[in-house]
């Protein structure tokens, strides 16, 4: 199997950090990360404070946010604020956008990493659930977006990222929930690229595969995937690491990517190329299934 670069599993900041880009990059600018106290956007946070950025991580579970902050704060020196915001409430959002304002007077990037997903057949999926989904995951996105256009962007520019996912690019069983979010999710990226462009603000999408080490890895069966030996079928033949798509945020984000915006970078090792993304034959699942998985 090919080796990933960095270490695939630690739940923890990363101990050994080998920088790949200038470590003054984002240097004393400012992120506002959704669902940065876990799974891929604590990294991104962790990442980007590595490169001289400070940071807001922004979810539904404070105490799990705080936890985090004091960890990437202690691991990079630079100063990380957990603050609790729904994407689904935009007033949430209009609170904390308003209380990073205050404490660092300026904002020049947005993750919009935040999402919700699980297996589940389309014809045992409740209209609430589809709802739900296309809630956190589009018009959180959304809702996240305008917040942060309206109050800082709009007079200053800056850089969003969202985070999307290849999964529904031929189209897979037990996802039909979140591959169409993510699918808006890609055109909202080209969208608001034409709106907001002369606003110097630039948007663009990263679409993971599978990602190891996460909830959402372990909700979407990852961990059986891989024991199963599926992921050989990747043409890269492994599930990717959270570091390798901080990395590719961090790049869109930075001034790296200056003239790039309205793009999706896919960063799946492949895995959408073959036809290894039946997850219901891979795992054994049937969709004629009535019960919720
Ligand atoms: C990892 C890949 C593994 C294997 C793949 C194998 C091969 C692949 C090879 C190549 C493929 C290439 C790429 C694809 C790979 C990866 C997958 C891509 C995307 C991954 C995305 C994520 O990981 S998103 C992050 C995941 N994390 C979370 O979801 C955490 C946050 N989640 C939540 O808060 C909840 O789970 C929630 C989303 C349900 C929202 O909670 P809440 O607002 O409290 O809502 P509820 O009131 O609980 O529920 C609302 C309605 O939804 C129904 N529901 C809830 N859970 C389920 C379920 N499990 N099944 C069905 N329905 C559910 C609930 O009943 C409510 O509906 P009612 O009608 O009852 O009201
Ligand atoms: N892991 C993978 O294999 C893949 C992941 N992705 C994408 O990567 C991103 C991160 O996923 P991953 O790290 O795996 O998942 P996690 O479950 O670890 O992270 C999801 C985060 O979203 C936050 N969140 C969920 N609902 C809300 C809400 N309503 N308001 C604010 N925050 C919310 C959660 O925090 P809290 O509970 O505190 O609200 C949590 O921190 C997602 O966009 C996902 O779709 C895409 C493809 C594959």
């Amino acid at each position: 199997m090919a080796e990933a670069p960095e270490d695939v599993h630690a739940d923890e900041c990363l101990s050994a950090y080998t920088h790949i880009y200038s470590q003054d990059l984002l240097k004393d600018q400012v992120a506002f990360i959704t669902g940065g106290g876990s799974g891929i956007g604590f990294r991104i946070a962790e990442i980007l404070m590595r490169h001289g950025c400070d940071t807001v991580i922004a979810s539904r579970n404070l105490e799990k946010l705080t936890e985090a902050a004091k960890k990437l704060t202690s691991t990079t020196g630079r100063h990380c604020l957990p603050l609790q915001m729904d994407v689904r409430q935009p007033d949430t959002i209009t609170t904390a956008v308003d209380e990073m304002l205050k404490e660092f007077g300026r904002v020049d990037i947005l993750i919009n990493n935040a999402a919700g997903n699980f297996l589940c057949p389309a014809s045992a999926l409740s209209f609430n659930a589809f709802k739900t989904v296309m809630e956190i995951d589009t018009m959180g996105t959304f809702n996240t977006s305008k917040v942060v256009y309206e109050k800082w962007f709009k007079d200053h520019g800056g850089s969003i990222v969202n985070i999307s996912a290849t999964l529904g690019y031929k189209g897979q069983a037990l996802q039909v929930h979140a591959g169409s979010a993510k699918a808006a999710n890609d055109a909202m990226t080209r969208h608001l690229a034409v709106e907001w462009g002369p606003s110097g603000v630039r948007v663009n999408t990263v679409a993971p595969g599978p990602i190891s080490g996460t909830e959402g890895y372990r909700r979407l069966g990852g961990s059986h995937a891989e024991s199963a030996g599926i992921f050989r079928t990747i043409p890269l033949q492994r599930a990717g690491n959270k570091t390798e798509m901080a990395h590719t945020v961090l790049f869109l984000a930075s001034r790296a990517a200056s003239y790039v915006t309205g793009a999706t970078v896919v960063a799946d090792g492949g895995a959408w190329l073959t036809s290894a993304n039946d997850v219901e034959r891979l795992l054994g699942i049937h969709s004629s299934r009535s019960a919720k998985l």
